[in-house]
């Protein structure tokens, strides 16, 4: 249930980056969530400052098996960047604009890119397990019932009342994706789509999946759009991608079970690709200072 003190104002925020930044010198344009299974990404970092979540003021805490609960600042080939090795999901029990409030934060350290990555059921029929989607959009199942995390009132230091979300995922950081991922030889494993979030924990019903699949989505899972609408809204650029760690069950004569045990082993068997693609990408990702 919605609670006031789950509303955090801008100066809120600033506490909170301020906190952060009196306690690293590493000042970040690129931030990094990591899905399920995903936190080796952080690993990468060098010259790590790393804060439990627990002691970072406002911060929820993880609560989810393969979600670490760090946020690690460093450089990634000389770029400095902030990583979340483990993100908040509703399910938890977070109100949404706690589970979003980390964009807020990132925006306020200097974020300027937020490349963001999830575990995934795979709903298209060409998609295999292992395979990698990058997402070129989004259905918000609960936003559309009224779970968008900027319902409140509207703080216009962050951004509009009404923020654009037809171009939401960034055209061209999807294509620098995909001319990466085509020199790295990962063309086999590398998908476009579109990504839907429903609310969790419990897995998709067979109707369910069948449902969701006709409305358009490629996958679907428990998290990022969110993230997505908050950090849009504040200007920050996005990519994201989904891992498909394993088939949406779409067939009643399937024996197949969905699990998080597959999801995090999926998550370990391509973790070393999906490091250096975005490696690859937070070196060659520009920044001006006039993307809004
Ligand atoms: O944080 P993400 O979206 O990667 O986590 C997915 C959704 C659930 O939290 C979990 C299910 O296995 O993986
Ligand atoms: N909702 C949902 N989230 C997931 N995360 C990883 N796999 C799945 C899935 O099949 N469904």
């Amino acid at each position: 249930m919605f609670q006031l003190k789950d509303f955090y104002s801008y100066d809120d925020c600033k506490g909170t980056a301020d906190w952060l930044m009196a306690q690293t010198a590493v000042r970040p344009t690129i931030g990094i969530v990591c899905g399920s299974g995903l936190g080796g990404l952080a690993d990468m970092l060098k010259d790590q400052v790393v804060f439990n979540y627990k002691d970072i003021p406002d911060f929820p805490e993880s609560t989810v098996h393969g979600h670490a609960g760090r946020l690690v600042f460093g450089t990634l080939k000389g770029r400095p960047c902030v990583c979340m090795q483990g993100r908040f999901h509703q399910y938890e029990g977070y109100s949404i604009q706690k589970i979003t409030l980390p964009m807020r934060i990132f925006k306020l350290l200097g974020v300027q890119t937020v490349i963001l990555t999830n575990a995934a059921g795979g709903l298209n029929e060409d998609f295999k397990v292992g395979d990698v989607m990058i997402i070129k959009d989004h259905i918000n199942m609960p936003g559309m019932v009224g779970f968008n995390p900027l319902v409140g009132s509207n703080d216009n230091r962050f951004g509009v009342r009404f923020p654009c979300m037809s171009d939401a995922y960034d055209k061209e950081l999807r294509q620098l994706a995909m001319n990466i991922a085509q020199e790295l030889g990962y063309e086999d494993f590398m998908k476009e789509g579109v990504y839907c979030v429903v609310g969790g924990p419990s897995f998709e019903t067979i109707a369910e999946s069948r449902l969701v699949h006709r409305l358009g989505a490629d996958a679907v899972g428990m998290s990022t759009a969110p993230e997505v609408i908050v950090a849009r809204h504040c200007g920050m650029r996005v990519f994201a991608l989904s891992l498909i760690t394993n088939q949406s069950v779409m067939d009643y004569d399937s024996e197949e079970k969905a699990n998080h045990e597959e999801v995090l082993q999926t998550g370990k068997h391509r973790a070393e690709q999906l490091e250096r693609l975005v490696s690859t990408m937070v070196t060659r990702i520009e920044h001006n200072n006039n993307y809004a």
